[in-house]
């Protein structure tokens, strides 16, 4: 019996989505919007061997949604008989460690915890909206990046603060993008035909937002982001790691408020803050035109990158595998290349002609010699979502 479910990815410039029906290979539609609230949007809709592409602005989240309703509506397939939605859903703070059934209470809690994911929360909850208007009748269910890190050890998630005030505000490191983190060290240890139990793996979840995690065994032991989305790694429009003494220096040097200085760190900082750009592929051609400026910006993103990466080999004690993965980890050969010939000191050797070479399959691009295993793996969240979204409506029936 076909079961269609459909999941939702709001991430914080683009909307990913699936309809996956669990008893047929593959997906039956797949698609993406991209640069939403840039000057020019893009929408792309695969379905049965067709493609459907439209380039218009959109604004926020809701308007993109919209506009996948639309392309369903006008190419199919009909979305009538699709037995649930998933709902990709960032913040779960303390209260959600798990995958849950939408309902009202779990709306408000979520826009509770909005302050804490400014970027994403408003998104998923504006997804969850429009979704539920399109689809009343059957169970929605919100999937949580930082569900993956629950397992982290008390001393990788501790903030060195007040205690009693970090106990009080819930103030803590929960970590982001668990379920690419997740999905991607499990398939990393399929490529290697290697128990997951036995790997130490490095994951670099490169996207707008980016993140990194030390997974050991299958556990994850430590990753870059906190509290927030905000801190680790470089990123499209957020700084990730500043001095914490930042936002009372800009109060009093600037006169800017701690929100001016959040909107700041959040959305005109990382890459579009040091050079004007945010997407790496416009990166890539500001370098190749001399824009130095540019040239800087990847050079702080990669200095970043190595940092935590050698930091992560500390705290894991060795590691078998680093993994690159999402938009930039999946297709930027000159952000990769730079990483790893940086680390040639720690035994690391990129196979340079491997690493140029564009595919939609998980691939080694490390020499043969190489100590560690370099890999790229496509991360394929809206999967893995929809195993999620299965055990929860499964567990109701
Ligand atoms: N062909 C490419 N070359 C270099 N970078 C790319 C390419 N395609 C996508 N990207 C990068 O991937 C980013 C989006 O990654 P993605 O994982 O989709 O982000 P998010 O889920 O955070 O919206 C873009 O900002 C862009 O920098
Ligand atoms: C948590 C996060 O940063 O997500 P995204 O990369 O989709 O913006
Ligand atoms: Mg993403």
């Amino acid at each position: 019996m076909s079961q269609p479910i459909l999941l939702l990815n709001c991430g914080s410039s683009s909307i990913k989505y699936q309809l996956l029906d669990p008893s047929q290979p593959g997906p039956q539609a797949v698609g993406i919007v991209q640069r939403i609230g840039q000057d020019m949007s893009t929408i792309d809709h695969e379905v049965g061997g067709s493609e459907y592409h439209e380039d218009i602005r959109f604004a926020d989240h809701t308007e993109a949604v919209a506009a996948v309703v639309k392309m369903f509506v006008e190419h199919g397939p009909d979305l009538d008989s699709v037995v649930a939605v998933g709902h990709r859903t960032v913040h779960g703070g303390s209260t959600f460690v798990e995958s849950v059934r939408i309902d009202d209470a779990v709306i408000a809690k979520l826009e509770e915890l909005s302050d804490l994911a400014p970027l994403h929360n408003p998104p998923a909850i504006a997804g969850i909206r429009a979704a539920q208007e399109v689809l009343p009748d059957v169970p929605h269910v919100a999937i949580f990046d930082t569900a993956f890190f629950s397992t982290l050890p008390a001393e990788a998630y501790t903030y060195a603060i007040d205690a009693e005030l970090a106990e009080q505000y819930g103030i803590r490191k929960y970590g982001f993008h668990g379920t690419s983190h997740s999905y991607v060290s499990k398939k990393a240890a399929e490529f290697l035909e290697r128990p997951l139990t036995e790997l130490k793996t490095i994951v670099c979840h490169l996207g707008n937002g980016a993140s990194i995690s030390a997974v050991d065994g299958g556990v994850a032991i430590d990753t870059s982001m906190g509290l927030t989305p905000l801190q680790g790694l470089v990123m499209g429009t957020r700084s990730g790691d500043v001095d914490p003494g930042l936002p009372k220096y800009l109060n009093v040097a600037a006169r800017m408020s701690v929100s001016e200085v959040d909107t700041m760190l959040n959305k005109k900082s990382g890459m579009a803050g040091m050079c004007g750009y945010s997407d790496m592929r416009d990166i890539k051609t500001q370098i190749e035109e001399g824009n130095e400026q540019a040239q800087l910006a990847l050079d702080v993103y990669v200095h970043r990158l190595v940092g935590y990466i050698g930091s992560y080999i500390a705290i894991l004690g060795g590691v078998d595998a680093l993994v690159f993965t999402a938009g930039v980890g999946e297709n930027a050969d000159h952000v990769r290349g730079p990483v790893i010939r940086r680390l040639e000191a720690l035994g690391f050797e990129l196979d340079e002609s491997a690493n140029l070479v564009r595919s939609k399959e998980p691939r080694d691009i490390s020499t043969p010699g190489s100590k560690v295993r370099v890999l790229v793996i496509p991360t394929n969240e809206e999967l893995a979502m929809a195993e999620e979204t299965l055990e929860v409506i499964g567990a109701e029936f």
